[in-house]
């Protein structure tokens, strides 16, 4: 991100044209999510691996026909969205995200189930750690969001309490603890089917200075924002 990124909205001139645009984009990601999981588990022989890897690369070379040299960056557009499509957790574009859909309740508590396989694993059978991490960072980051305080993780403190079990659905949740100005601390823990706490995580979002002034003025501490009344001055991101 830049100073300035959100200056000035991309327009949505054709909202139609647009959802073709995404269903196909969304559509490219999920098949190479299934391509990812294949590569992981395949046990074809030696000759086949040859020649899907060079089949794969011919694909490649036709997407990078026309393709942007920069990453996509988070982008506000016409259509009151903030695209964060290239994000690797959330990102619809992004192959690598699981992808989390993340949800807020009336509360300001931020959701999302999370079922992840085979390129995910760490401890055999299990999640790997630093996905967990990264998994509570993106939710429990989307409640400071959420209440117009979308800042930069200064620090997210986990602990792995029991191992996150692959090929299972978990919940992972992410709420407010403080509020103090332009820092806001938050907290998150991801539960299995039982409701037992695989992990938990405790973190502070910090909004850049450089950012500060597309955001207003902070009222002040936790007592000036309450999470259940400014839930809709967040962003929507899809
Ligand atoms: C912005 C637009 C995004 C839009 C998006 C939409 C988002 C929609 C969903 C989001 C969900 C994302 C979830 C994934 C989020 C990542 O993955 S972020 C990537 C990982 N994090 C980073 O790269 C951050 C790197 N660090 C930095 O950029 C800067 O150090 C920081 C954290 C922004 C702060 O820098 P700064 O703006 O110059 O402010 P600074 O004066 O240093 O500190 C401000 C205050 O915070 C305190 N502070 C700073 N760091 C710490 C710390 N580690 N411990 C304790 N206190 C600290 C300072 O003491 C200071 O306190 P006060 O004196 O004001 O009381």
């Amino acid at each position: 991100m830049t100073d300035g990124a959100f200056a000035s909205p991309a327009a949505v001139e054709d909202p139609d044209a647009l959802a073709v645009t995404e269903q196909a984009q969304g559509d490219l990601a999920e098949s190479l999510r299934e391509l990812v999981d294949a590569c992981v588990r395949t046990r074809v022989d030696d000759g086949t691996l040859m020649a899907v890897a060079q089949e794969v690369r011919t694909l490649t070379q036709r997407l990078l026909a026309r393709a942007q040299s920069d990453p996509l960056g988070i982008e506000a557009t016409s259509d009151g969205r903030l695209r964060d499509h290239g994000n690797p957790m959330v990102g619809m574009r992004n192959p690598i995200a699981p992808p989390l859909a993340v949800t807020g309740d009336a509360d300001g508590t931020m959701s999302a189930s999370l079922c992840l396989g085979a390129a995910y694993e760490g401890p055999p059978g299990c999640v790997h750690g630093g996905m967990v991490a990264a998994v509570l960072d993106q939710v429990v980051g989307s409640a400071p969001a959420m209440i117009g305080r979308p800042g930069l993780t200064a620090y997210l403190n986990t602990s792995y309490r029991r191992p996150t079990v692959l090929g299972t659905e978990h919940v992972v949740r992410g709420w407010i603890e403080e509020v103090d100005g332009w820092k806001v601390r938050a907290r998150g823990d991801i539960r299995d089917p039982q409701g037992r706490v695989t992990a938990e995580a405790d973190a502070l979002f910090v909004v850049p200075r450089w950012a500060r002034e597309h955001l207003g003025t902070p009222t002040g501490d936790a007592a000036g924002i309450d999470p259940a009344d400014t839930a809709t001055q967040g962003p929507a991101t899809s």
